[in-house]
């Protein structure tokens, strides 16, 4: 099935991962770990963290779809990110990198930027991040952005067009290329910025939508960040009070979300 571009792709893909509910091996941080699996659960993915060197490769066999994440980076888990991202694109699985806090700590970024150099199917970061992963000056503050998604934009163009993936920046509104095309995500609220980890999050569900659409990452990619951002959306309508309960709604949301309220709200436009 190809997806388009409209709402009506966002509802296929939704469609699919609520059917064959795909297994989303995820190699990611402490901070994410609950609300990273709940969010999957939500979406109707079904979500393993497994980072062990012991176990990456035979892990990979198992899932659809790999996330590496190096949000609370750690010597010990390096040599299992790179393990896992080699079995995955040695058995044609898509993986995808969240380069969490790139351009922090020349650690951080020399890892990442390893991690890049291994073919990922996408990377999803905010606009800091993308920047400083293109090796461009970008105002970073640890984990959070201070950039503008539209900031960033070349320096994904570039990073796609060299490494030959998709890559998404996050944002007010999401941009998301594959080096040559770029598509708009006008969805989200942003007080999604004060709940930790939902940019974790949005990643792995970037991970379940695209094995289920492999020859479409880019189309993938923007669709789970419109059903991502609009459950935000449906949560503040419901009266979400603070980052607490929105949390709580996000998660009712992704659940609960009907076609008639993902083929109404889902924003994304050719750029
Ligand atoms: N100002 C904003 N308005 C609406 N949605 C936002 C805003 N900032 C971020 N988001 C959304 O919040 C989610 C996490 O993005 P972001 O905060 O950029 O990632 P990270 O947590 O990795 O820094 C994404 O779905 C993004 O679209
Ligand atoms: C706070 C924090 N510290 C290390 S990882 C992490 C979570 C970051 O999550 P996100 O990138 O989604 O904001
Ligand atoms: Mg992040």
């Amino acid at each position: 099935m190809a997806l388009d571009t409209s709402s009506t792709g966002a509802w296929e893909a939704l469609a699919a991962c609520r059917e064959k509910s795909p297994l989303v091996q995820c190699i990611t941080n402490y901070v994410s770990m609950d609300i990273m699996a709940n969010v999957l659960l939500a979406a109707g993915a079904s979500p393993a963290m497994a980072h062990s060197i012991g176990e990456v490769e035979d892990f990979v066999k198992i899932a659809s779809a790999l996330l590496i994440n190096v949000g609370t980076l750690s010597e010990e888990w390096v040599g299992g990110m790179r393990l896992a991202a080699k079995a995955a694109v040695a058995q044609g699985k898509p993986w995808v990198l969240d380069p969490v806090g790139c351009g922090a700590t020349p650690f951080r970024s020399q890892v990442i930027s390893s991690l890049l150099a291994l073919s990922p199917t996408v990377v999803r970061g905010n606009a800091s991040e993308i920047l400083a992963l293109a090796g461009l000056e970008g105002a970073t503050k640890g984990v959070d952005s201070t950039a503008a998604a539209t900031e960033a934009l070349g320096a994904a163009q570039q990073i796609a067009r060299r490494h030959g993936c998709v890559v998404a920046i996050s944002g007010a509104e999401d941009l998301v290329t594959d080096g040559t095309r770029v598509l708009k995500v006008a969805n989200g609220v942003p007080m999604l910025q004060q709940i930790t980890a939902t940019g974790c999050s949005v990643t792995a569900v970037v991970a379940a939508f695209v094995c289920l659409f492999p020859q479409q990452p880019l189309e993938a990619t923007a669709h789970a960040l419109a059903y991502f951002g609009l459950a935000a959306e449906l949560a503040a309508a419901d009266g979400a009070k603070g980052p607490g309960s929105l949390r709580v709604g996000l998660l009712d949301n992704l659940w609960s979300m009907s076609q008639e309220q993902l083929l109404a709200g889902a924003r994304v436009t050719e750029a």
